[in-house]
This record gives C-alpha cells, sequence and structure tokens, in this order.
C-alpha cells in the first residue's frame, strides 16, 4: 500500500491560485509573557495558540515561544510569543527578550497575594529592559478560582492605573475566559499606536 503525501491529487493550476488567494501577513509582532511562578504564564499561551488546559503543567526553563496569526481589522498580524520563566534564577537569561516585544502581559494569580506583591519587581524589570514604546497588560488569572480570590479586582485596576494607566484584564487559562481576549487587546493597541505612528511619519516627514 502505497503512502499518501501532502498535496498529492491537487492540480498545478489550483495550487498556483491557492498562493494567489493565500493573503501575506501584514505584519510581524514579539509578545512577552512575564510574572511569578505559577501564576499562569504557560496556561494562557497554550490556550491562545489552541491547547489544551493542563492540570499540572511543568515549571518553564529559560524561555520559550509559539506563534500564532491573528487578523486585527483589515490587517493579518504573526505573532511570536515568548513565554518565560517565573523563577528568579532565569532572569538572566530571560532579560534578554523583553528588548523586541511590542506587547508585555505581566501576570499575577489573583488567588496569591504574593505574586501580586511581587508586580513592583516585574515593573522594574520592564523599566529597565523593555523598549520604551512597548505596551502593556496587567492580567490577574485563574479567576475561576473565586472562592480563594486574595487579590481584589479593584486592586488590580489601581494598580494598572498607577503605572502609565496599562490595560487590567482579569482571566482563567483552566475555563478559557477573556483568554483571547486579552491577547487581542494588547495585539490592537500596538498596532494602533504604530499605524498613527506611520501616519505621522507619512504626515511630518
Ligand atoms: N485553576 C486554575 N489553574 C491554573 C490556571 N492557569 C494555570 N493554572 C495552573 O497553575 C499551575 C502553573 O501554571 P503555569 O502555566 O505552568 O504557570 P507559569 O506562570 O507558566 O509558571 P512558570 O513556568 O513556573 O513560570 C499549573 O498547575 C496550571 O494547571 C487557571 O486559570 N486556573
Amino acid at each position: 500500500m502505497g503512502t499518501v503525501r501532502q498535496g498529492q491529487g491537487v492540480s498545478p493550476s489550483v495550487a498556483r491560485s491557492r498562493q494567489r488567494t493565500a493573503r501575506p501577513v501584514d505584519c510581524r509582532l514579539q509578545l512577552i509573557l512575564i510574572g511569578d511562578r505559577g501564576v499562569g504564564k504557560t496556561s494562557l499561551l497554550e490556550r491562545f495558540t489552541g491547547g489544551a488546559f493542563t492540570e499540572n503543567c511543568k515549571s518553564t526553563v529559560g524561555v520559550d515561544f509559539k506563534i500564532r496569526t491573528i487578523d486585527v481589522g483589515d490587517k493579518k498580524i504573526r505573532l511570536q510569543i515568548w513565554d518565560t520563566a517565573g523563577q528568579e534564577r532565569f532572569n538572566s537569561i530571560t532579560s534578554a527578550y523583553y528588548r523586541n516585544a511590542k506587547g508585555i502581559l505581566i501576570v499575577y494569580d489573583l488567588t496569591k497575594r504574593e505574586t501580586f506583591e511581587e508586580l513592583g519587581k516585574w515593573m522594574k524589570m520592564v523599566d529597565k529592559y523593555a523598549s520604551e514604546d512597548a505596551d502593556l497588560l496587567l492580567v490577574g488569572n485563574k479567576l475561576d478560582r473565586e472562592m480563594e480570590r486574595e487579590v481584589r479586582r479593584d486592586e488590580g485596576e489601581k494598580f494598572a492605573r498607577q503605572y502609565c494607566g496599562m490595560r487590567f484584564c482579569e482571566s482563567s487559562a483552566k475555563d478559557n475566559s477573556n483568554v483571547d481576549d486579552l491577547f487581542h487587546r494588547l495585539v490592537e493597541d500596538v498596532v494602533r499606536k504604530r499605524s498613527l505612528n506611520f501616519m505621522c511619519v507619512c504626515v511630518c516627514g
């Protein structure tokens, strides 16, 4: 019995027309997830890129990334999303990935107050290593565990407001609430800012 190779049965003219109609990517963007160990960075990224939720996933060692292409308005955006280890011993490795990120998701676990209290440390990392024009989004994760909540929503909102009015969102990677939405909102901010900059260059340049 022969094996079926990919593309078998597609005539050259159909293949050519498929190539013509496949819309090219308009823009490539890098995003990065940061925050304490165990807050759910990997789980959020898994969800966003189509994976399933894992109850006991392994801690990230160093950095990892995943790719997803999304549409924002009439633009096709290819996202390369870096997932970083929350453990401090990896900071010297992970900090090198901040620079090229146009969007940064700073995640805490709303059922663990200490991960919220550590946010100051992560904001210092952002100040030190990230590009000045990166868009930021604060995420309180594990919303499905409402009964164990240790950080009120208004505390998250206040922290985000104080930090140059960065966006704020609560999510659950487990029951998939707000996950797509939070990534889309961040990318929309990034794209909007860059479109304005582009217009400014055209008008003023
Ligand atoms: N209930 C609940 N558990 C979650 C959620 N997100 C992640 N978890 C669990 O929390 C634990 C840690 O999740 P990870 O995604 O590995 O966390 P991380 O921030 O990537 O951790 P590091 O790689 O160590 O920095 C795992 O057991 C997940 O199953 C969530 O939204 N709700």
